[in-house]
């Protein structure tokens, strides 16, 4: 169990592949995929998932020091968990993805892709996290670091939901140091929105820094999502923080359709960026998008993802 992440690192299955430690029970399943069973009544399951891009390793690593605490008896469990590092090749290569985005694939978007790694990656992560839940409360956290600088430096991003998020939850995510949360408004084909429409779970993606290669992160930055994370596992309350976080909604994706998209943001522009109404915001063969709300936020901008994808979200406050 100890040797999870540095066996995905080199691609080697565990000698051992089940084992039981004093309160818990793991068994390492598949390539990047632990399970974790306490031996007493668990409080609910919870998945945490890391690297469904590659390239963000900051919470790959925060993961592989709470594995090491559990491991070394240091962190009791009451939770079921089910650990995934989401992409492992991706991971070896230092690369968001390998041939499509990972995080693009999911709620069966999979079948739009030919054959490859990451098709057949969604296909299984589908299958175990359909398998994986059976209590009435279930959590996925799904952590991830961000490509370019935020105004919010941590932030949750939740999933289009047909009913009112749980505000417990929510709480949670502001107690683990996100400052700003962002609601979607349509599905999409990401891991979280995928947990939270087809397996009824509470679902975010969680945003908590930039994105840098393994070995280059300074995890004193992402410890109070650690803090938060080690309190959920020992089935704790966290701490809540003095101000909750501003909550935003998505009110348009702006979706490069052609190598003719142009984003009229400069490259460094910080996730939540304010624009103004009639602003430009991108065009594409002759159609210009403008900005239509008194203030509009960007999130994600970025113009070099393949056509037909996300090129950036923009968002307006929720409240
Ligand atoms: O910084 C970026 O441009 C991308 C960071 C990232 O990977 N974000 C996720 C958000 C997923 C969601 O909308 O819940 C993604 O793009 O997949
Ligand atoms: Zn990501």
């Amino acid at each position: 169990m100890r040797d999870f992440l540095a066996r995905t690192l080199n691609g080697r299955a565990p000698q051992a592949q089940c084992g039981e430690q004093r309160g818990f029970s793991w068994q390492w399943r598949e390539e990047g995929i632990l399970s974790i069973a306490p031996d007493a009544e668990p409080v609910g399951d919870l998945v945490i998932s890391a690297a469904i891009h590659g390239n963000e390793t900051a919470p790959v690593e925060l993961l592989d020091a709470i594995i090491q605490a559990l491991a070394a008896g240091e962190l009791p469990l009451r939770w079921r968990l089910l650990v995934l590092l989401g992409n492992p090749g991706a991971l070896r290569a230092g690369r968001r993805y390998q041939a499509q985005d990972l995080n693009r694939l999911f709620s069966q978007g999979w079948q739009r892709f030919p054959e490859g790694a990451e098709r057949e990656r969604a296909r299984l992560l589908e299958q175990r996290l359909m398998e994986f839940y059976r209590a009435p409360r279930r959590w996925h956290l799904d952590l991830h670091t961000a490509l370019r600088e935020s105004l919010h430096p941590r932030f949750g991003v939740l999933p289009a939901s047909q009913t009112p998020w749980d505000e417990g939850f929510l709480a949670w995510l502001g107690a683990a140091g996100l400052e700003a949360l962002v609601f979607h408004q349509s599905p999409a084909g990401t891991f979280s929105h995928f947990s939270h429409a087809c397996c009824a779970a509470l679902s975010a993606t969680l945003e908590l820094g930039k994105a840098r290669p393994l070995g280059d992160n300074d995890l004193t930055q992402f410890r109070l999502a650690d803090m938060a994370l080690r309190a959920l596992l020992r089935g704790e309350t966290p701490v809540m923080p003095e101000r909750p976080p501003r909550r935003y909604r998505v009110v348009r994706q702006l979706t490069k359709q052609s190598e003719a998209f142009v984003l009229h943001m400069a490259d460094q522009t910080p996730n939540f960026t304010a624009f103004h109404a009639g602003d430009l915001l991108a065009e594409e063969s002759g159609r210009r998008y403008l900005a239509r709300y008194p203030t509009e936020y960007v999130l994600f901008p970025n113009p070099r993802v393949a056509p037909g994808l996300r090129a950036g979200l923009m968002l307006i406050d929720a409240e």
